[in-house]
């Protein structure tokens, strides 16, 4: 496990001064497993009691941290999953019904392991249901809805007589493994924290994989991840499952621990507790969940001793004191307190760069899916009669137009011309209103944009989509998600490294090839907007597409790097692929293009040839009509 990992975009933005002394995280982090465990032993009573409780926290945590700081979505309701975890372990351990269910194994140490089972299945099956209803919305109709199902599960729990309604259940039985009984907090917080660390183990594994870039790539906006092939509803599903189980967990050490439940400790209010924790210790943070956790718990233990006496009355006080702590901690560290303490720790904490090509040896490298380029002159990409309106509007006015392998086609036009809802159309970002796209020979009509992908389109964006915070090479190495196939629970158990392995070699491959392997390590955010365009060319390459779809991929770059990128697009077209230009620049399109398709008010005014189209009438009118004369003067 790495602490911080999770926070750093790169480990060159990690890297410490030369010559200061450095731990790596790794060593950080073993050292603070081995203090707590020489000092558990000797910890008084009510201290291992408060680190027990820290640790059932920070395992919730753990799970809002990913669902709501890195895949994006915010939860109040995560405490009514805890409560599910609970309660299922409290009514098989102590119902007379379910002992009758479970005949001779009633009453044995193994009952509450079925607790678990029962907690798991139950808290998948709602959270899977929940997930798909609530998750489709977007904005602030997620929180609220989160909040509706939290107050729903606690009421319900309160009012069932069958859990003991408001009273809850007693006489839960402790935990006891191989004749060892984990009846105190001194034992049962052992196991509490070996589980704790083990999440923070399998979520900071999963989030450096091939999932986890699609996980943090959900925050970017589905466009992309979609069109990086990620099926985006199904990932935000499975996130929100994956945090419910943790809180599931949670809830059934917790039961365990107090030997009764009953509904109180799952209310919403805890929910916000919990929420605080993520985003008060840095929500996009592994790490951030255990300082939240033990902030937020140490601070409450305090406060309810200090306010009352300074208050002269007892009541939820510390409520209000959170309230004040968010307000201060959200306008002072936007990202949480973890970033800040880990950019101090700088000086001496540092990561050691993962070298390029590290990891498992050649011969156990895994194979990514490779896609057999077409054979020069294939039909890629066909638009027949494609329209699109918008209201009254015809932005796209019946379009015809194909695309080769082997051939670069620029779509050109004044402002307003519809070229980016074309564009739109034959990604599958949009549907036509008539007319059909197809793409190598599948007609594509209500598919959605990882189909295209799928089919071997790459694409750029007119405003960059890159994850500004992680680095140039994870940003690339999303480009060819599809390429491999290793899932959330081989991530999670580090079974994906030969395969994350050939990603990371593919993803460096193709920045080097666009010029750019000096920055590989590099945090996105920091490079130039002209860098930024050509690090989504080599996220499009990684994905080793036979189509090319690059919207003003000139904008913001300099003289030298335009003709380095115009280098580039000939060498790929001389490789096979096929080439869709959104160009303003004209002088890069007119050395470039093979054809020129030029659109007017969504119409089709010429195509043919960069000589073509630069001596006919209606395109020197349209030009001359607009405030780019750039073309007139390539013409001349
Ligand atoms: N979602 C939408 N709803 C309504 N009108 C739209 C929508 N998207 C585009 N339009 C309109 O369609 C027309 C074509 O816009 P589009 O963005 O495709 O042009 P463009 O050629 O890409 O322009 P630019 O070069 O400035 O990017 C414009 O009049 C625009 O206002």
């Amino acid at each position: 496990m790495n602490p911080s990992s999770s926070t750093s975009a790169s480990p060159a933005a990690n890297a410490a001064p030369e010559g200061r002394p450095l731990v790596t995280p790794r060593v950080l982090t073993l050292v603070f497993i081995v203090a707590l465990a020489l000092a558990w032993g000797w910890l008084p009573e009510f201290t291992v009691s408060v680190l027990s409780n820290i640790g059932l926290y920070a395992l919730v945590a753990v799970g809002l941290v990913l669902l709501t700081g890195v895949g994006g979505m915010t939860s109040f309701g995560q405490a009514a999953f805890v409560g599910m975890g609970a309660y299922a372990t409290a009514w098989i351990c102590t119902s007379p019904t379910a002992a009758g269910w479970l005949g001779g194994i009633a009453g044995s140490a193994l009952v509450p392991w079925l607790g678990l089972l029962l907690g798991l299945v139950l808290t998948f099956a709602l959270a899977w249901a929940l997930g798909a209803v609530t998750l489709k919305l977007s904005g602030h109709y997620l929180p609220l809805c989160t909040i509706a199902w939290g107050l729903s599960l606690y009421f319900l729990l309160g009012n069932m007589e069958f859990l003991g309604g408001q009273t809850g259940i007693t006489g839960i039985p402790p935990l006891v493994v191989a004749g060892v009984s984990f009846a105190t907090p001194r034992m049962l917080g052992v196991v509490i924290w070996a589980v704790l660390l083990l999440a923070l183990w399998a979520m900071h594994n999963l989030l450096d994989s091939r999932e986890g870039r699609a996980i943090r790539a959900l925050k970017g906006g589905r466009l992309m991840a979609e069109s990086m092939g990620v099926d985006t509803a199904r990932h935000r599903i499975k996130l929100f499952v994956l945090a419910a189980l943790l809180a599931a967990i949670s809830g059934w050490l917790y039961a365990h621990m107090q030997r009764f439940v009953n509904p109180t400790p799952f209310n919403l209010n805890i929910g916000i507790e919990m929420l605080f924790m993520a985003v008060v210790g840095g929500a996009g943070h592994l790490w951030g969940a255990v300082l939240g956790a033990t902030l937020i718990t140490l601070l409450k233990e305090k406060l309810q001793d200090v306010l009352p006496a300074l208050l002269g009355t007892s009541g939820n006080f510390e409520v209000v004191v959170f309230g004040l702590l968010m307000l201060f901690v959200l306008q002072r560290f936007a990202d949480g307190l973890w970033p800040t303490i880990a950019r101090l720790a700088r000086r001496w904490v540092r990561e050691v760069p993962r070298a390029a090509g590290a990891g498992p040896a050649a011969s156990t490298t895994a194979q990514l899916a490779q896609r057999a380029v077409p054979a020069a002159g294939t039909l890629l990409l066909q638009a027949d009669g494609v329209s699109k309106r918008f209201g009254g509007l015809v932005a796209n006015n019946d379009i015809s137009m194909t695309l080769k392998a082997g051939e670069v086609h620029a779509l050109i036009g004044p402002n307003g011309a519809g070229k980016s809802t074309f564009f739109n159309m034959i990604s599958g970002v949009d549907d036509p209103t008539t007319g059909e796209v197809r793409l190598v020979g599948q007609a594509m009509s209500g598919k959605p944009s990882r189909a295209f992908a799928s089919l071997g389109l790459g694409r750029t964006f007119q405003h960059v989509r890159l994850l500004g915070q992680r680095s140039v090479v994870e940003n690339v190495a999303l480009g060819a998600h599809l390429r491999a196939k290793r899932g959330w629970l081989a991530a999670m158990l580090r079974l994906d490294r030969a395969e994350e392995a050939a990603l990371m070699a593919e993803a460096r491959r193709q920045i080097e090839r666009c010029g750019l392997g000096a920055h590989a390590d590099t945090p996105a955010a920091s490079l130039s907007l002209g860098q930024q365009r050509v690090v989504e060319i080599a996220r499009a390459l990684a994905g080793q597409p036979s189509v090319l779809l690059l919207d003003e991929p000139a904008a913001g770059l300099r003289h030298l790097e335009k003709r380095a990128l115009s280098e580039l697009l000939a060498q790929l077209r001389a490789e096979g692929l096929g080439i869709l230009v959104v160009e303003h620049d004209m002088e890069f399109v007119m050395n470039l293009a093979d054809r020129i398709t030029v659109l007017e008010f969504g119409t089709v005014i010429a195509t043919g040839t960069p000589a073509e189209v630069q001596a006919n009438p209606r395109v020197l009118e349209a030009y001359l009509g607009g405030a780019d004369d750039e073309l007139l003067e390539d013409a001349r």
